[in-house]
């Protein structure tokens, strides 16, 4: 990914900034329009994962649509592009304003998590004088085998509807005449590496379709979400997800009725290993346990390992001299702005790079201005879109 020519370029350019390539993007997308689109299935690029409006130009172009979580995620698809009738909005808090923007630009559907979220709905549309396609996403109590945090479908999680609730939602939906209910809408967790939880979802898609049907309920869509997870340590070996056995396993395991459409909503899958974080070594200090590495990115620029005790993969991009082992560190106040413990790097001195690899999904976008840091800029395989 980092030839040397690419490195005497960031030697000149002030870090920490991200770096995208967008050849390994388009590479990633044609992966998903072979496996997914042209099988006919309806993808979602899950803009939360990142919504860089270069990589979202690129997104587009791929015939996908979008999932967004807010108004402004909405906003910012229809101006890069996006036809509203591929807009899937999701999200257990929406506001009134976040729903109004969504009926102002007639989105494909509103995926609902509550019954009281529905009346809400109901009564804004019918102020606005129109009907809204309403998804309810169900919450099918399926382990998705990932971090606690980003684990989504089980009961003791906030999102979706319970099955348990389905006969109060039946009861209900008669009286909301201003919704038309298009379909279900699930999505158990993220970065799922094993494709057993999918496997678990297909089972309990087919439960929950039968129970709709029972009312006499036709669905004119499903919606899977996403969740598909990367190779944090070996994005070399990995660059671009196994996208046929994902797939594979809705087109093998679920039943979909006449003219039923399948819809997906992938984020990191889809942008996660384009992306890296370039950083400086601001300070090597030897403590007495350990030496760390000191960058001048931190938390601030990639909350993951922080909060999730992710694992992003560290390279040496300016040392090539004997190895030894560092706890690769930020700048912030925290004792959690730790890239790494007791990885082993190529000796670093004092203004080498290293990059962070696996940082395109939600990476730049869960960046903040904790201790009053600037924001981070980006750069591009195409250096003619960055913003220098
Ligand atoms: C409703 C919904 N759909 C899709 C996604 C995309 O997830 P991922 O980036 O793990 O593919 C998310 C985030 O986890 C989500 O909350
Ligand atoms: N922000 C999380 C993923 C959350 C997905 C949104 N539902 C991560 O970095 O892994």
């Amino acid at each position: 990914m980092f030839e040397p020519g690419l490195i005497e370029k960031f030697k000149e350019l002030k870090t920490p900034f991200y770096y995208y390539d967008l050849e390994l993007l388009k590479r990633t997308l044609q992966e998903v329009k072979v496996h997914g689109i042209d099988k006919g299935f309806h993808v979602h690029y899950a803009v939360k994962a990142n919504f860089n409006v270069e990589l979202l130009k690129i997104i587009r172009q791929s015939g996908m649509g979008v999932d967004c979580v807010s108004g402004p995620e909405i906003e910012r698809a229809v101006e890069t592009g996006f036809s509203p009738s591929q807009i899937a909005f999701a999200g257990v808090g929406k506001t009134d304003d976040e729903i109004r923007t969504g009926l102002k630009h007639n989105i494909f559907s509103f995926n609902c998590e509550s019954l009281q979220e529905l009346e809400v709905l109901n009564g804004l549309a019918e102020k606005e004088g129109r009907t809204a396609s309403v998804s309810i996403r169900l919450n099918p109590n399926v382990e998705a085998k990932t971090h606690r945090y980003i684990t989504t479908g089980l009961n003791e999680n906030k999102f979706g509807i319970t099955i348990e609730k389905l006969p109060m939602l039946f009861s209900i939906l008669p009286e909301l005449d201003h919704l038309k209910l298009t379909g279900i809408h699930f999505h158990i967790g993220s970065q799922i590496t094993e494709l057993k939880p999918y496997y678990d979802l297909c089972e309990k898609v087919e439960i929950v379709q039968r129970l709709f049907e029972k009312e006499g309920h036709k669905l004119q869509h499903i919606n899977v979400g996403g969740g598909y997870g990367i190779n944090y340590l070996e994005p070399d070996a990995e660059p671009i997800p196994d996208f046929k056995a994902f797939f594979q396993v809705f087109e093998e395991n679920l039943t979909l009725r006449k003219n039923q459409q399948l819809h997906f909503e992938l984020g990191r899958s889809v942008v996660g290993q384009c992306g890296s974080l370039i950083s400086r070594v601001l300070y090597i200090k030897e403590g007495l346990e350990t030496n760390f590495a000191v960058l001048d990115a931190g938390m601030t620029e990639l909350i993951r390992p922080a909060l999730y005790q992710a694992m992003h993969r560290v390279d040496s991009l300016t040392s090539n001299m004997s190895p030894k082992m560092y706890d690769v560190v930020g700048p912030i106040c925290e004792s959690s702005d730790t890239f790494r413990q007791g990885v082993w790097l190529p000796e670093l001195r004092r203004g080498d790079l290293v990059a962070i690899r696996s940082a395109g999904a939600y990476g730049e976008v869960m960046s903040s201005g904790f201790n009053l840091r600037e924001r981070i800029r980006s750069y591009y395989s195409d250096f003619a879109k960055s913003t220098l």
